[in-house]
């Protein structure tokens, strides 16, 4: 027979003065969370998850459905006898097969924990279970009996609680407990339910049903309107020892309670609540990126906690907020739910401080006009890309240190065009001083090539290409190439560097940047 803690310490309200309430963080991420379309996990992936999740600290790890098939039965089986922290919990209709699967699937863990559950609202009755109020009363009495009769550690959860009629409700969950049930969880199972109504109905139980304190309150909230984890928070306010969730909030339709919020909530906001757990936050990132690699369910980029863009700031006001002190826009720190650091990206909205922090960082130090020019440039190229990666940053500033020779010859405009079986032709127009020059040309190899003939054309500067590379400075597909060129001029040697989005652009560029040095380079007369 197996024991899980039941010590109500979770059971009081929160309270300003008092130490602070330990809530029990149930998962069902390998439950409910395959639940979710498409989620379904083998053996060993369950396993995997079952022993992260024990390692971060969960309570109850519900591992699966056991009676649903030979599969998950012997998933459970297997996370039952390798788990030694977490107590192991499987989920039963309240039908004696159910419950007899249930218990010989979590026997052999440390401590297991019998999960029944028998819908109780009003719809769920009369249209799915076709049951009277007094056969429902009846079979979930039977089935917590059945499950005590196996292991003391019994959850009864009334299915579509928050849709059931208060009196009836109440004394479903009285008789529940009274057969032996250890944690009443009160399940959000449509997510329906509105944090205030949650509260109050929290509240209710608490203050109608006598034996309540012989249980731990539990809350099991989805998704559907997207409160789940304002529910959750909702039901500990109103003194629920027990938050069922999953990680990522993956689950049946559109989810659970995600566990990495609901820690975080309870831990960023303990002035608030007054309650901790016993997860160790620094794990979240990694559960979360174990789950998703598992399920194949991806997180989105602005998800809570865990989102690529939790901790990530483009705007520059912010970043500028963010590198003068960081608790300007951060709640919580990048390191305390697993990333590595807070990450300032550079795109459109960034600002001076940031590039000059990046450029910093990637070894530059600019001076004030340097950086006013690398900005201009920086912001034009941002224009054109969703995203800059340090590879932008970093030919943005080469191209302007090599680049700080004095500039005759730039670029305004140019027009390319190539195809099957036609030859490429380029019109380019360059400026020197207040005067543009224009040429169209018809000749090369193709549009590169052309491009090279036209800048000759129009600069009367004939120089020999001797060494010329594209490579891509930046990842994507909107990635920055820079062409890099050494060209021969009356025997002399001179490089050239070139990037922008475009690699004809590019090849301008660097040929502009090799031809104003060897002008540069001529004496002064
Ligand atoms: C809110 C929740 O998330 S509950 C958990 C939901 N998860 C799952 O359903 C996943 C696993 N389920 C399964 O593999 C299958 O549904 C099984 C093996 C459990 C049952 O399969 P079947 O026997 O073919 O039944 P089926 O799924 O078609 O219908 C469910 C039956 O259980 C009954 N039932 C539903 N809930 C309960 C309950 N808590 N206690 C007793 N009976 C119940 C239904 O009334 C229905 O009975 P009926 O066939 O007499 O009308
Ligand atoms: C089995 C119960 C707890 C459930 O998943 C729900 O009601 O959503």
């Amino acid at each position: 027979m197996s024991q899980t803690t039941t010590t109500t310490e979770s059971d009081a309200p929160a309270s300003g003065n008092q130490e602070p309430r330990m809530i029990r963080i149930f998962d069902t991420t390998l439950r409910d969370g395959e639940q979710s379309p498409g989620a379904s996990m083998n053996l060993a992936e369950k396993l995997e998850v079952a022993q992260l999740l024990e390692s971060m600290g969960v309570d109850i790890i519900e591992a699966g459905f056991p009676i649903a098939s030979p599969g998950d039965f012997e998933a459970v089986k297997a996370i039952a006898s390798t788990i030694h922290q977490s107590t192991v919990c499987g989920l039963a209709r309240c039908s004696d097969k159910d419950i007899d699967a249930a218990w010989e699937a979590v026997k052999g863990a440390r401590n297991s924990r019998i999960h029944v559950f028998l819908a109780t609202s009003a719809i769920h009755r009369e249209f799915k279970l076709r049951m009277s109020t007094d056969e429902i009363v009846e079979r979930a009495v039977a089935g917590v009996k059945r499950a005590k009769a196996y292991c003391d550690d019994v959850e009864f959860s009334p299915e579509d609680a928050c849709r059931t009629e208060h009196d009836f409700l109440c004394r479903v969950v009285e008789a529940a407990i009274d057969a032996g049930a250890t944690t009443i969880n009160v399940p959000d199972t449509v997510g329906y339910a509105t944090p205030s109504e949650i509260f109050d109905r929290f509240t209710m139980l608490r203050n109608r049903v006598p034996n309540m304190d012989k249980a731990v309150l539990s809350t099991h909230c989805h998704d559907d309107l997207g409160m789940a984890v304002a529910n959750s928070m909702a039901a500990v306010a109103a003194g629920a020892g027990q938050i069922e969730c999953t990680i990522n909030g993956i689950g049946e339709r559109a989810g659970n309670a995600a566990l990495e919020e609901v820690v975080m909530a309870m831990k960023t906001r303990k002035d608030f609540f007054n309650c901790t757990t016993r997860i160790d936050s620094t794990r979240l990132v990694p559960a979360s990126r174990l789950v998703s690699k598992t399920t194949g369910i991806q997180v989105q980029r602005n998800k809570a906690i865990v989102g690529r863009n939790a901790f990530a700031h483009e705007s520059g006001i912010h970043q500028d907020g963010m590198l003068k002190e960081r608790s300007t826009y951060e709640i919580m720190s990048p390191e305390e739910v697993g990333f590595s650091k807070t990450d300032l990206v550079l795109g459109k909205h960034s600002g001076r401080a940031a590039l000059a922090d990046r450029a910093k960082t990637l070894g530059y130090t600019l001076t004030a006009e340097q950086l006013n020019i690398v900005f201009e440039q920086f912001k034009v190229l941002a224009d054109k890309k969703k995203e800059m990666y340090d590879g932008d940053i970093v030919a943005l500033v080469q191209q302007q240190i090599s680049g700080s020779v004095e500039e005759q010859w730039s670029l305004v405009d140019y027009v390319v065009s190539s195809g099957k079986g036609r030859g490429p032709q380029v019109e380019l127009t360059l400026s020197n001083g207040d005067e543009q020059f224009s040429e169209k040309v018809e000749q090369g190899d193709g549009p590169i090539d052309a491009a090279f003939w036209a800048v000759e054309k129009i600069t009367g500067v004939d120089v020999v290409c001797k060494d010329f590379r594209v490579r891509s400075a930046t990842l994507g597909s909107d990635a920055i190439g820079e062409v890099n060129l050494e060209v021969d001029h009356k025997g002399r040697t001179y490089r050239g560097v070139g990037s922008s989005t475009d690699t004809v652009e590019s090849t301008i560029l660097a040929m502009l940047n090799a031809i104003n040095r060897i002008i540069a380079d001529r004496p002064k007369s």
